[in-house]
């Protein structure tokens, strides 16, 4: 199972308007051109009827019709070219909107949809799935118009030019195609969505196996992620092969209909001329009207598949949507965090969180010790407003902090954990990131407070860096954002004495005079703290001073004794 559902059809559909609403005008314009390019190609046709009818016929100017035959052929060919000109242009303009509309949509999901589905899965509807559309939008679905155009305008000529009887024999195997293609839409739609399904398994499990890269190496798990990988393609090849089934069988059906029809058209012909209904030339005309058809109902044929596939994956597109969590408007009334009565579950009937409650006051550093898996990231996350309590509630200045908009709720409350992404760019884009709006004065200024090493150089590039200085860029973010509060998930635990030491410095730079909840697991961070919680198996077991816990002998004396042995 992938991460994100997929909408349906309507939901598809609407997105797809979505898509082509506002190119009413660049619509009408490659339409007109395609007409008119399908028209100057049947005109051939019936002109070499003629030609043949009237070549022996004294005075008849076979030139000048065979001059007409050329000319037109050249129309066709230059119509053709600027109808797809113009809709590529369509289709690129709709793919890149539809690229950043998926961003904004990716960019407007809770942080916790995002952590917990995964990169494999986005990232294949992103770059696949929004692909594939662009293929249809940009080729498949302005030739799909064109052939059948084509094909229609060439039945009509066979009724129009040459003779109706002959109009019908080519149109006998016509519901066979359609009862093909019918078939072969009712079960392209699932064969396609497994296949996205199948792909986005693909890239999950490789990005696990690349994100655990450490944890893959240091258990020895190669063979099991292999397997894994090895699994996941296998099932790629299977949904791929089904569609290549279904296409198949529609090929089959598009193909034989058409050589059917040919025949059919040709003895019509034959009889028809032989009875003196109709000239050899009126017949040669049908005859290359009904093999000229085999073009364009191969490319139908051929463009279906495209269709199929970039609906499907227009789908799961369109899935990628979690409605927007609400907001408030409400200020908070000042800097105190409150959770009461604060139950929390990831998974439904499995609450991590049993009744939390606990008041931060304003400046007041506060550890939460524990063991592990006992809560303290929960609790921390649900302060920082990235989580909401099933039950209880977790308040900032009495207002309920998950309510806060993004922007306000970031300029108060920042979780400062131990993974620091730095993207691509340089120092000042990492760091405006944080301040957009700060100039270069500022920036360097907080990176000198924050204990930069060197004189800093805002256009540095920056790629991977040392995990120090990748702490020390999340430090001077938080030091820009300014919050009163700061959410601490043990932030230097990973790193070489020397590099704790300065991420400590930068640390104790950046938060002092805030309020500051410290999941702790290490001794000292504890031991300096105003008051310890500790949590366990979901609840609070005690809470206090340091020197009051140490005194009433309980789990938190028991956790310094063995961090006192071991730190
Ligand atoms: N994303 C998640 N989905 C499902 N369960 C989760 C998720 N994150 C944490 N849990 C579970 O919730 C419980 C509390 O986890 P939490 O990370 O808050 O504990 P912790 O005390 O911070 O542990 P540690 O010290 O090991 O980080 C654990 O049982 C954990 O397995």
């Amino acid at each position: 199972m992938t991460a994100f559902p997929v909408a349906d059809e309507a939901a598809t559909r609407g997105e797809l308007l979505g898509l082509v609403r506002g190119e009413r005008g660049a619509l009408t314009v490659v339409l007109g051109l395609m007409v008119a390019a399908t028209a100057a190609g049947l005109a051939g046709p019936w002109l070499l009827g003629r030609i043949i009818d009237t070549a022996g016929s004294p005075g008849a100017r076979v030139d000048l019709l065979a001059a007409a035959v050329a000319g037109f052929a050249v129309a066709q060919l230059l119509l053709v070219r600027a109808s797809r000109l113009a809709a590529h242009r369509l289709g690129e303009r709709a793919t890149a909107r539809l690229r950043e509309q998926f961003l904004d949509r990716v960019l407007a999901l809770p942080s916790r949809v995002v952590e917990r589905a995964g990169t494999g899965d986005l990232v294949t509807r992103s770059t696949v799935d929004v692909g594939t559309v662009g293929v249809a939008l940009r080729d498949a679905a302005p030739d799909l118009v064109l052939a059948a155009a084509e094909a229609l305008l060439l039945f009509t000529a066979v009724f129009v030019l040459v003779d109706p009887l002959l109009g019908v024999a080519g149109l006998v195997t016509l519901p066979v195609v359609v009862l093909g293609i019918r078939w072969y839409r009712k079960r392209g739609r699932n064969a396609y969505l497994a296949h996205g399904e199948a792909t986005s398994s693909v890239a999950e499990s490789m990005s696990a196996t690349a994100e655990g890269a450490r944890t893959v190496g240091a258990l020895g798990l190669a063979e099991a992620r292999v397997a894994d990988s090895d699994a996941t393609i296998d099932t790629v090849y299977h949904a791929r092969m089904r569609t290549l089934a279904l296409r198949l069988r529609v090929f089959l059906s598009v193909d034989l209909s058409h050589r059917v029809a040919h025949v059919l058209v040709l003895a019509a012909g034959g009889v028809a001329a032989f009875h003196g209904r109709l000239t050899v030339g009126e017949v040669a005309a049908a005859a290359l009207y009904a093999w000229q058809l085999a073009d364009p109902l191969s490319r139908i044929a051929q463009w279906l598949e495209q269709v199929e596939g970039s609906a499907a994956a227009l789908s799961r597109i369109a899935g990628v949507a979690t409605p927007p969590d609400p907001t408030t408007d409400t200020t908070p009334a000042d800097d105190r965090v409150t959770l009461s009565g604060v139950r929390f579950a990831y998974i439904p009937g499995k609450d991590v969180l049993h009744g939390i409650d606990l008041e931060v006051r304003p400046g007041e550093r506060l550890a939460i010790v524990g063991p592990s898996g006992a809560g303290k990231s929960t609790v921390g996350r649900l302060i920082a407003g990235l989580e909401r309590p099933r039950a209880g509630r977790v308040l900032l200045g009495g207002v309920p902090v998950a309510d806060l908009d993004p922007a306000t709720r970031n300029a108060l409350v920042v979780l400062v954990s131990q993974e620091h992404h730095i993207f691509r760019g340089t120092l000042r884009d990492n760091l405006a990131i944080a301040a957009p709006d700060a100039d270069d004065h500022t920036l360097t200024a907080a990176l000198t407070t924050i204990g930069w090493p060197t004189t800093p150089d805002l256009d540095t590039p920056l790629a991977a860096l040392p995990p120090a200085h990748a702490q020390l860029i999340a430090m001077t973010r938080v030091a820009l954002r300014d919050p009163h509060t700061v959410v601490l998930d043990e932030a230097t635990s990973v790193m070489d004495p020397h590099s704790a030491r300065t991420a400590e410095r930068a640390l104790s730079a950046v938060l002092t005079g805030r309020t500051v909840i410290a999941i702790a697991h290490r001794l000292h961070t504890a031991d300096a703290a105003d008051r310890v919680a500790v949590v366990d198996r979901g609840r609070i077991a005690e809470l206090g001073t340091p020197a009051e816990l140490l005194a009433a002998g309980g789990s938190y004396a028991a956790l310094w004794r063995s961090w006192h042995g071991g730190d």
